[in-house]
């Protein structure tokens, strides 16, 4: 066992960027969407950078690129960075629905996901998830991989009223397998994992290769960072 597990005695995981490179299913939603809308597409790479704050903050950063993008040369950059609640709301559904119709056919689990999760499944550790995802997709992508059993539980980030950064969702976590926070450990690639771990009292470690806007997620300050998960069994 990797030393930031001593005395753990429930592991949460986040989703998108840890487990999954879900990015390339995302990717051709969000640009599915924007296409609906005769906007111009942003690809793969672009939409890398936007992931981690739920589908609603992917959408808008979707659209304030292709508003920028398509805006005739000379326009006030700041107002064209504007976005209309009924755009967003049109985009937003777009999305969903594209996504929902395949949310995982390209989408890949890390190298070391298996291991970890089996290997701590083994251990009897409870294993959970968190994922600013909206809760209606975690299962059809988790059974895709075979690991629906591997989770005691798992929200999204609309399954209570706050989502990560905000510690409600781990706090819920711990309450609900009755284990205090201090031997909780928060597994993420970005620093809204560690930010909702360290305010929820978790332990944190981070694995540097998710999405996290181009930072270092080793500057947020983690209690450990692993290349791979299969470092943690
Ligand atoms: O923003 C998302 O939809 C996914 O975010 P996650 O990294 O919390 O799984
Ligand atoms: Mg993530």
């Amino acid at each position: 066992m990797h030393p930031v597990m001593k005395d753990i005695r429930l592991v949460t995981f986040d989703l998108d960027g840890t487990l999954i490179d879900s990015v390339p299913d995302l990717a051709r939603a969000v640009d599915a969407a924007l296409l609906e809308l005769g906007l111009p597409t942003a690809g793969e790479a672009t939409v890398r950078d936007w992931v981690g704050n739920g589908s609603l903050v992917l959408m808008e950063r979707a659209l304030r690129h292709a508003i920028t993008e398509s805006a005739p040369s000379g326009m006030d950059r700041k107002s064209s960075h504007e976005v209309d609640a009924d755009l967003l709301a049109r985009a937003h559904d777009g999305f969903l629905s594209h996504y929902a119709k395949d949310p995982a056919s390209r989408t890949r689990l890390y190298p070391g996901s298996r291991e970890a999760l089996d290997g701590l499944r083994a251990h009897g550790l409870p294993l959970a998830l968190v994922t600013n995802k909206p809760a209606a997709f975690i299962a059809p992508i988790l059974e895709g991989f075979g690991l629906q059993d591997h989770f005691s539980l798992c929200l999204g980030g609309d399954s209570l009223p706050q989502k990560k950064p905000d510690p409600a969702p781990l706090l819920h976590v711990a309450e609900h397998f009755a284990v205090p926070p201090r031997a909780c450990l928060m597994i993420g690639d970005s620093r809204h994992d560690i930010a909702a771990g360290k305010a929820a009292g978790f332990r944190t470690l981070a694995v540097p290769y998710g999405y996290n806007h181009g930072e270092p997620v080793a500057d947020c300050g983690p209690d450990g960072v692993v290349e791979s998960l299969a470092e943690l069994v």
